[in-house]
């Protein structure tokens, strides 16, 4: 027979391990991996008020069941905005209010109601499996799924779903029933707070690691100042590109672009407004660079852009396009862009097509600069 006070007091201590290993987790990750402080708080939150339930008897009421409400409450309104600050979008000042408010409002209503115990299960469960249920619609509501998000949204909407049916059945069960009542309802509702307390701890551990594995994941292939892509990542695209425009017999183009008298800007501005100017240069560039096209830094003040499903003169048209929007900023120097472009040819390689669009480069240069310049295959 399960003994419930024993799946009340396991609960806390489950709480209290995940908020540890949480902890520990939270000193390794990079700051920039917010809400993990909210993420240890909520279940040991939920620790001191599963104490508390399971002192029910032994302690005073106001503490066994007032406090504990209370804490639990906390518990999950602090899980709650520990994930509304981990996907960026932290609860506004005003929606922690009302949260706050609503619970606080409630809690004192079922202090100073007298409708027995099943009544104030429908209370505390309305507002508990309400809170449990925005936090679900939080994590499924994110664009960017993955196993953890998937996981820990789905033991969530479990949580709500089984506190929920508990409080809507309260009203109508025995008056005799308590907390530890060893009825189907209590069974199923301890132990979904038992399990759901692991696996959404589990679940937030997932969802930590997989945005640090992101995180280094963009740092490899993108470039930290312009956020192009890195070279190593160019060349990775630019072969898959290739070799699928060979198969599927569709033409493709790149692009090599340089900034004009980049060095005299640096040396009269500074380099911190140099920077500027590239970040500035890549984010117009994007702009007018439709996916699948990418950008990535092959060097100092050099890009390259690959531009997949693209001939001769559309790649003309783009490169005029990116020219005409470079420096446009009037906060910043006046600069230029010189642009080489080269189309793909059958026989091609990847370092022979940007080769001929470096070649393009070269002649625009020397043309004058401030121009695009295209480089056809070299007669046989
Ligand atoms: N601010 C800044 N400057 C950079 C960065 N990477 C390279 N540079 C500078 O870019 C300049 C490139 O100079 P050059 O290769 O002489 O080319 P340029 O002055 O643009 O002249 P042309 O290409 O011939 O028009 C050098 O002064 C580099 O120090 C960077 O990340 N930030």
């Amino acid at each position: 027979m399960l003994e419930l006070r024993t799946i009340s007091g396991v609960t806390g201590v489950m709480g209290c391990l995940m908020a540890l290993v949480m902890a520990f987790q939270r000193r390794s990750y990079p700051p920039s991996i917010h809400g993990l402080g909210h993420w240890t708080a909520a279940p040991l939150l939920a620790f001191a008020s599963a104490l508390l339930f399971t002192l029910r008897g032994v302690l005073p009421a106001l503490l066994s069941a007032g406090l504990a409400n209370a804490l639990m409450f906390a518990a999950a309104a602090t899980f709650l905005a520990g994930s509304c600050r981990f996907f960026g979008q932290p609860l506004s000042a005003r929606a922690t209010s009302l949260l706050w408010l609503t619970g606080a409002a409630t809690l004192l209503f079922m202090s100073l109601f007298n409708g027995g115990y099943g009544w104030r299960v429908l209370f505390m469960g309305l507002l508990l499996g309400g809170v449990v249920a925005w936090h679900a619609a939080v994590v499924w509501r994110q664009p960017q799924h993955s196993f953890a998000t998937r996981f820990t949204g789905t033991v969530l909407a479990l949580m709500s779903a089984i506190i929920l049916a508990r409080a809507v059945s309260a009203p109508f069960a025995p008056p005799q029933e308590g907390l530890f009542t060893p009825a189907p309802m209590q069974v199923v509702y301890l132990l979904g707070l038992a399990f759901g307390t692991l696996l959404t701890s589990i679940g937030t551990v997932l969802m930590a690691s997989e945005h640090l594995r992101r995180e280094l994941e963009r740092l490899i292939t993108h470039d930290s100042l312009t956020g192009a892509l890195t070279r190593r990542a160019l060349f990775a695209s630019g072969e898959a590109e290739l070799a699928r425009a060979r198969r599927q017999g569709r033409p493709m183009a790149v692009l090599m672009l340089d900034l004009d008298h980049f060095k005299q800007i640096n040396d009269e501005h500074g380099h911190r407004v140099g920077d500027r100017v590239l970040v500035d240069f890549v984010a117009r560039a994007h702009a007018v660079l439709r996916r699948p096209a990418v950008l990535g830094r092959y060097g100092g003040e050099e890009f390259v852009a690959l531009l997949p499903d693209t001939d001769t003169a559309q790649a003309l048209a783009v490169s005029e396009r990116i020219r005409a929007s470079t420096c446009a900023d009037p906060a910043l120097p006046r600069c230029a862009v010189s642009i080489g472009v080269a189309a793909a040819q059958p026989q091609d390689s990847l370092e022979a097509l940007i080769n001929r669009a470096d070649a393009g480069l070269y002649d625009a240069k020397a043309l004058g600069r401030n121009r695009v310049v295209a480089r056809g295959p070299a007669p046989h």
